[in-house]
């Protein structure tokens, strides 16, 4: 049978809305074992690569997987805990909040659950448990703040491959971006306000975004602008002048030239520019990771003291904290505007004896 059934469906089971919130997916563990097939998947991905197919075939395959999966899997050890990846745990923790506010504010009606875009929990396995349990109407709520075809487009890319697959298809509504939201800027600048309280503000802040190839950007990817978007707001929220902010692009993989400036070179220069001491911050990043917790927090503090450097902070993501979960349950609450649940008993009656299910 070419496409999937909707077995498991019962008539008594009400109309359900989804809520699927996802990121972009870490390993296993942190060993060179599990780092292969996480980064074969990750890299494997046209949206995320853009180099013709034949040759990326070889370079990934002959050259990258030969030699990435240890070195990754060692930065990975460095920042793995008790719960496993942080960007796992954080992605978890955040959809169990949203589902909390969901439950008080809708009941029994709107499922929440997240996924990944690579490795587990896969987005088709959970979209396959929301259809068991009765939804007919999905809101997915990929967190990335800011639009890129890498990230973003490459969520949807991986919805609309798991519906080429079904027959019923649910409902759908997919959030494209929130990277000048009023609340979330607002949720960004108390983050800064509150580390500035109890630590006292630097020379400068840092907003550092992954990066994505410069090329991207050239194609018409609105990444970049978003960034920038993002930070402008943030900055005005927060009064800061020209001099005492910097936007800066990190995580750069492979030869070609990436968005700039980079966060790394940044740092290094500016000891000698008589920046003696920063605050870093990643707008672009829901949830504390790999990206943030090694490179920022790690990595790049190094560069910076080494440098001549004197002070350097990294403020967290917004991660579960309760005001960036009333931002993701207000952009969930207006995406269910005008949705109902009601049951289409007569449909699901039909459809479950046919099926041979409870009646
Ligand atoms: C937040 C937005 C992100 C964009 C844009 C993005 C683009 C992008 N990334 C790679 C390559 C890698 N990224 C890796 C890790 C990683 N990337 C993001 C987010 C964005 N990536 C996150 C949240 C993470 C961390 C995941 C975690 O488990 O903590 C990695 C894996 C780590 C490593 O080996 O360095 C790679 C590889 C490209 C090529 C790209 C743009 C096209
Ligand atoms: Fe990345
Ligand atoms: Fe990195």
């Amino acid at each position: 049978m070419k496409y999937k059934s909707n077995k498991g469906f019962t008539h008594s089971q009400a109309d359900k809305i989804g809520v699927l919130v996802t990121n972009l997916g870490t390993p296993q563990a942190p060993t060179k074992q599990a780092l292969r097939p996480y980064l074969k998947e990750f890299l494997s991905d046209p949206r995320v690569v853009e180099v013709p197919r034949i040759i990326w075939w070889f370079i990934l395959n002959m050259v990258i997987l030969n030699i990435r999966p240890k070195r990754s899997a060692e930065a990975y050890s460095t920042v793995w805990t008790d719960e496993g990846s942080p960007l796992l745990s954080i992605t978890k923790a955040q959809s169990e909040a949203i589902a909390q506010r969901c439950k008080e504010k809708y009941g029994d009606d709107v499922i929440v659950d997240f996924a990944m875009r690579y490795g587990q929990p896969a987005i088709s396995d959970t979209i396959d448990k929301m259809l068991e349990n009765g939804v007919r109407k999905l809101v997915v709520l990929p967190l990335y703040p800011q639009y890129s075809a890498s990230t973003t487009g490459s969520t949807f890319d991986a919805i609309a491959n798991d519906f080429t697959k079904r027959r019923w298809l649910p409902e759908l509504r997919f959030i494209n971006h929130y990277n000048d939201r009023s609340n979330f800027i607002e949720a960004l600048a108390n983050k800064v306000k509150a580390h500035w309280e109890k630590h006292g503000r630097a020379d400068k802040l840092i907003l550092s975004y992954h990066g994505i190839p410069k090329r991207y950007l050239m194609n018409g990817d609105p990444y970049h602008c978003e960034c920038h978007k993002t930070s402008r707001l943030l900055a005005e929220k927060l009064g800061l002048s020209h001099d005492e902010y910097m936007t800066t692009f990190q995580s750069r993989f492979g030869r070609e030239e990436w968005l700039k400036p980079y966060t790394d070179e940044t740092l290094k220069g500016l000891p000698g520019k008589g920046v003696k001491s920063i605050q870093v911050m990643c707008p672009g990043f829901s949830a504390d990771c790999l990206e943030t917790i090694e490179e920022i927090g790690e990595e790049n503090h190094e560069y910076f003291m080494e440098a001549g450097g004197e002070r350097y902070e990294y403020i967290d993501a917004l991660n579960s904290d309760e005001e960036h979960i009333d931002v993701l349950f207000d952009i969930v609450q207006e995406n269910l505007h005008g949705w109902t649940v009601e049951s289409d008993n007569s449909v699901r009656a039909g459809l479950a004896k046919a099926l041979g299910s409870e009646v």
